[in-house]
């Protein structure tokens, strides 16, 4: 799909969105990359273990699988106490949302719960993991008009198949939307998504949760199957980006999108089927490694 947006205005919008935690002397910056569209580079030697950012989510949600506790409130993420049923879980709005009693009140828990109570779930007794998923993505309505700049600035892989989340959502609800430029920026929302979104786990409180998000910065740390660079999950809502070894001055930060224990061919298939690219790193080009 169209990416909206040259690498220096993808730069300048990201700069600006990182806001407060943007570095004062970042020691990389984005440019276009010989593996694929933009990367981040080093512009200064990068020491082992040295944090490059950290950048706060642009869209976040629970992945709602079912590993995970669906009764986690989706705003701060934990499991209040004593939350044994659905029902206690749940908004009592009827909006089908699972959230705390301290977060009900949330500006951002009355959009979300307003939107959702506009669509009407079919079932408000049960927390259905479909429209759960969704949310993530809906959270795309709220964002401001430079935000939105930034998520189509985003590479974003069109793949059909992809419109099927948004189908499986729409069977939870009684008036899901279903004009043409509503559905489209859900489908343009889902397709960043799957080709730059982070699932991690983390710790939230005592409770471990399991988020899929958004981060335009991190997004653009293009893979590779020797990585110079890692990352770790803070707070649910927060990436901190870390270099794993020395990293010289004008080298490429990446990461690893698969695991690297994997064989050569493993690895291929992932990416390819998932990640929809052939890696052309040295390590898969070499016959004599597996
Ligand atoms: C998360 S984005 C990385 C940032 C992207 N290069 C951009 O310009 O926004 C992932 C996409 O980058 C490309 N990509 C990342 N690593 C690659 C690699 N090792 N080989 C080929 N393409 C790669 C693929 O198109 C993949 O779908």
């Amino acid at each position: 799909m169209a990416i909206n947006a040259s690498t220096q205005e993808l730069a300048e919008l990201i700069d600006s969105n990182l806001g407060a935690l943007r570095p004062q002397s970042p020691a990389w910056q984005v440019a276009d990359s010989p593996i694929s569209g933009r990367g981040i580079f080093a512009i200064r030697d990068i020491e082992q273990g040295e944090e490059l950012f950290r950048e706060h989510t642009l869209l976040v949600g629970p992945t709602a699988h079912r590993s995970s506790n669906l009764r986690t409130c989706t705003i701060c993420y934990n499991l209040p106490n004593g939350c044994d049923t659905d029902a206690q879980a749940l908004c009592p709005s009827g909006c089908g949302l699972p959230v705390c009693p301290s977060c009900r009140p949330t500006e951002r828990h009355q959009l979300e719960c307003k939107l959702f109570r506009k669509w009407k779930p079919k079932d408000t007794e049960r927390i259905e993991p479909r429209a759960l998923r969704i949310l993530s993505v809906v959270r795309c309505f709220f964002l401001t008009e430079k935000q939105r700049q930034l998520l189509y600035a985003m590479q974003a892989n069109a793949d059909r198949y992809y419109m099927k989340e948004v189908q499986r959502a729409a069977d939870c609800f009684e008036h899901f939307p279903h004009e043409q430029d509503m559905l489209d920026y859900f489908y343009r929302t889902i397709c960043a998504f799957n080709t730059n979104a982070f699932e991690s786990r983390s710790r939230v409180g005592g409770n471990e949760i399991l988020v899929r998000a958004l981060f335009p910065l991190a997004g653009l740390l293009n893979h590779h199957c020797t990585p110079n660079a890692a990352h770790h999950f803070e707070d649910g809502e927060t990436i901190v980006v870390s270099a794993t070894e020395r990293i010289p001055k004008g080298t490429e930060i990446t990461m690893t999108y698969a695991k690297l224990l994997w064989s050569t061919l493993a690895r291929k298939l992932f990416l390819a089927m998932t990640k929809h690219f052939i890696c052309q790193c040295p390590r898969c080009q070499d016959p004599t490694v597996s």
